[in-house]
């Protein structure tokens, strides 16, 4: 992988400028950009493919349009880059973040603001290198752009940083499967072990040993010498499965281990060093006070250096279908014989409206016993669902729409503006600003078409958009 930092390899990037007929202003900067390693390509036809920089002088409405537009909605990492120091005054960097920027920078406050950037877009450029490997594609599938951004964090904290991780989410949404990935992507770890301990399993009287390891004899039944987790996992991963179920002796223990990089074997004095990266995961808020009364904070704060919340499928509903056909290309891997190649209408339509409070394990657990009903090759069709999963009454063929708005998603978010004291008329300020963005980029920037599909006049739209700039909404 190239080194993000100095000036090793070339990055191809987008560059695109703000306002666009102020280019004259760019290309000053552009030159810099070039010399500092950059091979910028300009977007065709407002489309991007990975990471770009965007040059702008004035921090107007239309920029965060165009961030929407160039970062195709979240997919691709952004650099907005101010060329003057006036270009981000008033609300500062934050609404460009929110449109879409990943990092906001002011050209003129750096000594070495091409070197600066071009820091960044290598870097980035390399971790959605590896985003798309088969090592990330194939073992955490998703297509959404939200998973796509959750996946280039997760590969960012496991290759470029040391950290402790602590991954969240309810059973079944792949927690495991991350820690194995932040150790499979750790270029510190990779030849060490993992090892895996399920804290639901412990059993009390046995724990120091599975910990510390015990020396022959230290207790009745240790007929030989042996190694802990902490020995094990020296060089390598720890990952700690349900850590909140950790008992409070043992979280005081773990704690001065993590801490000092010390511990002794159970019947014996002598002191050990380890050192291992923790990756520990929940289904619990650790958070709450409930949580919190069960679980130490200045332990919570020692394995929460990154924290990473995987959502449930519910959330996630875009991505059933592309898991669904993944776990059906295994199926048809495990067994060798020739097996279903997808799924008819019927079924997907099925697969999407169905419930999964096991998550991504439920899903893949009916696709399991869908192919196992299937004869030959061709699509997995109704008979293939096993007769407890068929709907009843209205049921795949009915025409019924399919669950659609407003979903999941959509009710987090709300739940969330709610619960940080947002009120409901910026909520619906909010939605409608929002709905126009969307339509607009979706129509690529073609006014009456996004008019049409909002179900509004054009001049209603026109207005719309006065008001959200500023101007009184007509
Ligand atoms: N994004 C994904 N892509 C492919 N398979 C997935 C994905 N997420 C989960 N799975 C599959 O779902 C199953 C459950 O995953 P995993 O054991 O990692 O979940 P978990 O959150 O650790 O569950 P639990 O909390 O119950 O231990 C596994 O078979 C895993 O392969």
């Amino acid at each position: 992988m190239s080194d993000e930092g100095g000036g090793a390899d070339t990055v191809r990037a987008w560059v695109a400028f703000h306002p666009p007929d102020d280019e004259e202003r760019g290309e000053q900067a552009v030159a810099l950009l070039r010399r500092a390693g950059l091979d910028p390509y300009r977007p065709r036809h407002g489309r991007t493919e990975g990471p770009g920089v965007l040059l702008f002088t004035t921090a107007d409405h239309a920029v965060a349009e165009r961030l929407g537009g160039l970062g195709d909605g979240g997919r691709h990492r952004i650099l907005a880059v101010a060329l003057t120091r006036t270009a981000l005054d008033g609300a500062g960097p934050w609404p460009l973040l929110r449109a879409g920027a990943t990092d906001v920078l002011t050209w003129d406050a750096s000594a070495t603001p091409a070197e600066d950037a071009v820091r960044r877009l290598r870097r980035w450029a390399a971790v959605d290198a590896l985003v798309a490997s088969p090592l990330v594609s194939d073992n955490l599938v998703g297509a959404g752009p939200a998973w796509q951004r959750l996946l280039r964090d997760i590969v960012e904290m496991a290759v470029y940083s040391d950290a402790s991780v602590l991954v969240t989410g309810e059973s079944g949404t792949g927690k495991e499967l991350v820690a194995r990935l932040v150790h499979a992507l750790d270029p510190r770890r990779g030849a060490e072990q993992l090892v895996l301990l399920d804290c639901t399993t412990i059993v009390p009287a046995l724990a120091g040993s599975e910990f510390f390891g015990h020396e022959k004899g230290a207790f009745t039944g240790a007929l030989a010498s042996r190694d802990g987790a902490f020995a094990l996992a020296d060089r390598g991963t720890l990952f700690l499965d349900e850590v909140g179920e950790l008992p409070l002796e043992l979280q005081a223990e773990l704690l001065r281990v993590v801490q000092e990089g010390t511990y002794k074997r159970v019947g014996s004095n002598t002191w050990h060093t380890t050192g291992f990266r923790l990756v520990c995961a929940t289904n619990r808020d650790l958070t709450t006070d409930e949580g919190a009364r069960r679980f130490r904070g200045d332990l919570y704060h020692r394995i929460a250096a990154w924290t990473c919340r995987l959502p449930s499928l519910r959330e996630r509903p875009e991505d059933i279908l592309p898991l669904a056909r993944h776990f059906l290309r295994d199926a048809r891997q495990g067994d060798g014989t020739p097996g279903a190649e997808d799924f008819d209408p019927a079924v997907c339509r099925l697969l999407m409206e169905r419930h999964y409070p096991g998550n991504v394990r439920e899903l893949r657990q009916l696709v399991g016993r869908m192919a196992r009903r299937h004869v030959g090759s061709g699509l997995i069709s109704a008979g293939d669902v096993p007769p407890e999963e068929r709907p009843p009454g209205a049921g795949p063929d009915s025409g019924e729409p399919p669950r659609g708005w407003p979903d999941a998603g959509f009710e987090e978010s709300i739940r969330t503006a709610l619960a940080s004291g947002v009120c409901l008329k910026e909520i619906g300020v909010r939605a409608r600003e929002t709905a126009v963005l969307i339509a607009v980029r979706e129509a690529d920037g073609n006014l009456q078409e996004a008019a049409r599909a909002l179900g509004v006049t054009d001049r209603a739209l026109q207005l719309r958009r006065r008001a959200a700039n500023g101007a009184p909404e007509g």
